[in-house]
């Protein structure tokens, strides 16, 4: 009960928020279109109101014009979410967040959710051999636990009562196998009747709430492990995909599973992940006979990494210098905020831009480029969260856009974005709604986490110091000879790390500062100087 009470669950089983909760997916809720259930046996008491948590309200829809990229207003479910289903849900007080008001808001405590906090997701390559294997006992779990709260719908709206109009089409579904099916809905395609379907349309791809859409998922599934460990500091961690390596150096078998010695594209039986099915495989089904994913597995998990033979430029994963590159795009995003933006952050993030932001139909960088180097399960849309590294590609993806957060002031578009990504959009099919808007704000402040991360930059320093006979160079007279004395305690930060490489040259002693460096440990308005020193080769300190 304590646990519980510290995870702002207060005393009530049912815990959660996502597609619909059970309470919600009744015959006679269904047709009220209203989803305010109670939280305490007290009668009457919708959405925690005896408690002051909340009360149940009407619900708002995006009203802005969404883009040219989909011309089937009217018949597809997820339009205006989740107004085709209800038209009021619990409106939370406070610090309370959850479909009834059960929980505390991201980053509170506390039974009254008044305790601030703040959790740290690491690089799952840093945590230890039993932190590991928690991580991975955990994920199990989450694989194999029913989800307490929610249910999928299986039939779209036009034949959720059934063919007796009866008998609402739901099906259960575990903890992480809402996740998956949350990704697959989102990227689903909108079913035109008569075996004809559209697929011009991604929820969560493809346009500015490819980075909202992602940060509300992650949030879902940890906040759901929590409660299922009962553990309100259970944290993800990420998979720093960019680090110059080109292997897959999670794919090992005390962390995502290392490559099977019987089946080169399969997970080695020494990791449980290779007892994983897939959920939402039957995509010929879902766009022919006009059906939803349904609660009920399919084949393993498949990863081949870097081994698409047929795609050689997806056969590398990107490097340090591209992540740099990328968080030096100032735009969030730029018209027709779409996989063909220039200079747009997200559309560089997401991988359909080079990384310096010049739109290519022929790339794939960062994020894409990721996926589609697993070679496999994570590599298609529709079924890509099957393969658990899905979970630490996107916090590291998540790390990028937190990162871009502090660093910039822009604006989310407001309209014109493809259905789905206008800023006061509902994100399709969270429950309950929650919008683009609300997602796109600092972590640490505003949701409780925050990631430990060393920020590449996107150049080499070199600074050469004149000869100086066997005479120890001081810190600051390096920072001096660089040109850039202002920075003597932030050239202090990044020489106690490890990027800085000693070298003799001639008669110079050669500093070379790494593009790995921890760009972060200097002030911002230090980058710039330092970025102009490297072009200025002439100059005989650098
Ligand atoms: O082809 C791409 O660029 C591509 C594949 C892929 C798979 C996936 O799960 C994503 O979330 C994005 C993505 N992009």
């Amino acid at each position: 009960l304590m646990i519980l009470l510290v995870n702002g669950c207060h005393s009530i089983p049912q815990c959660g928020r996502t597609q619909f909760p059970r309470e919600c997916a009744g015959l006679e809720v269904l047709q009220s279109g209203q989803c305010c259930p109670a939280l305490t046996a007290e009668p009457g008491d919708r959405c925690g109101s005896s408690l002051g948590r909340g009360s149940c309200a009407d619900l708002r829809a995006d009203p802005a014009p969404h883009g040219p990229q989909y011309p089937h207003d009217g018949e597809d479910d997820r339009e205006r979410w989740p107004l085709r289903f209800f038209n009021r849900t619990c409106r939370c007080a406070a610090n309370y967040q959850g479909y009834k008001c059960g929980q505390c808001r991201f980053g509170w405590a506390g039974a009254d959710c008044q305790q601030p906090v703040l959790r740290v997701r690491r690089d799952v390559l840093s945590l230890s051999t039993s932190q590991r294997a928690r991580l991975v006992r955990a994920l199990h779990l989450a694989k194999t636990t029913p989800h307490p709260d929610m249910v999928v719908a299986t039939r779209h709206y036009a034949d959720i009562l059934g063919s007796d109009g009866r008998s609402p089409q739901f099906d259960n579904v575990s903890i992480y196998n809402l996740f998956v099916w949350t990704h697959y809905y989102s990227v689903s395609r909108t079913y035109l009747g008569d075996g004809r379907s559209f697929g011009g349309v991604d929820f969560s791809h493809e346009g500015p709430a490819f980075l909202t859409w992602h940060r509300f998922h992650l949030l879902q599934l940890e906040r759901d492990m929590q409660v299922m460990l009962q553990d309100p500091l259970f944290t993800l961690p990420y998979w720093n995909f960019a680090t110059g390596s080109n292997t897959c150096d999670v794919c090992t078998d005390d962390l995502m599973g290392a490559r099977s010695n019987f089946d080169s594209v399969l997970i080695s039986p020494n990791s449980v992940f290779s007892e994983w099915r897939n959920l939402c495989e039957s995509i010929e089904d879902y766009n022919t006979l006009g059906t939803i994913c349904n609660g009920t597995e399919g084949g393993p998990i498949q990863r081949n990494p870097g081994g698409n033979v047929a795609r050689p430029a997806v056969q590398r994963l990107p490097s340090p210098e591209d992540v740099a590159q990328c968080l030096d795009v100032s735009p969030y995003d730029t018209p027709p905020f779409f996989s063909n933006s220039s200079d747009s952050f997200r559309n560089t993030v997401e991988g359909y831009n080079d990384p310096a932001g010049k739109y290519d139909p022929a790339v794939r960088s960062l994020h894409n480029l990721a996926h589609l180097f697993l070679n496999g399960t994570g590599g298609q849309t529709h079924l890509s969260p099957n393969d658990p590294i899905f979970v630490l590609l996107h916090t590291f993806t998540d790390a990028i856009f937190d990162e871009w957060l502090k660093r910039n002031a822009s604006v989310f578009p407001f309209e014109n974005a493809p259905i789905g990504h206008n800023r006061g959009y509902n994100i399709v099919p969270f429950w309950p709604p929650i919008t683009n808007a609300e997602m796109f704000k600092p972590a640490a402040e505003n949701f409780g986490y925050t990631y430990e991360v060393q920020w590449p930059s996107k150049f080499t320093l070199n600074v050469f110091i004149l000869p100086l006979g066997k005479q120890k160079v001081s810190i600051e007279s390096i920072a001096l000879s660089a040109g850039l004395a202002p920075s003597i305690d932030g050239l202090k930060l990044i020489l106690n790390k490890v990027c800085v490489e000693e070298e003799q040259l001639g008669g110079l002693e050669l500093f070379k500062i790494h593009s790995t460096c921890a760009i972060h440990s200097l002030p911002y308005s230090l980058e710039h100087p330092r970025a102009s020193a490297q072009e200025n080769k002439d100059d005989p300190y650098f």
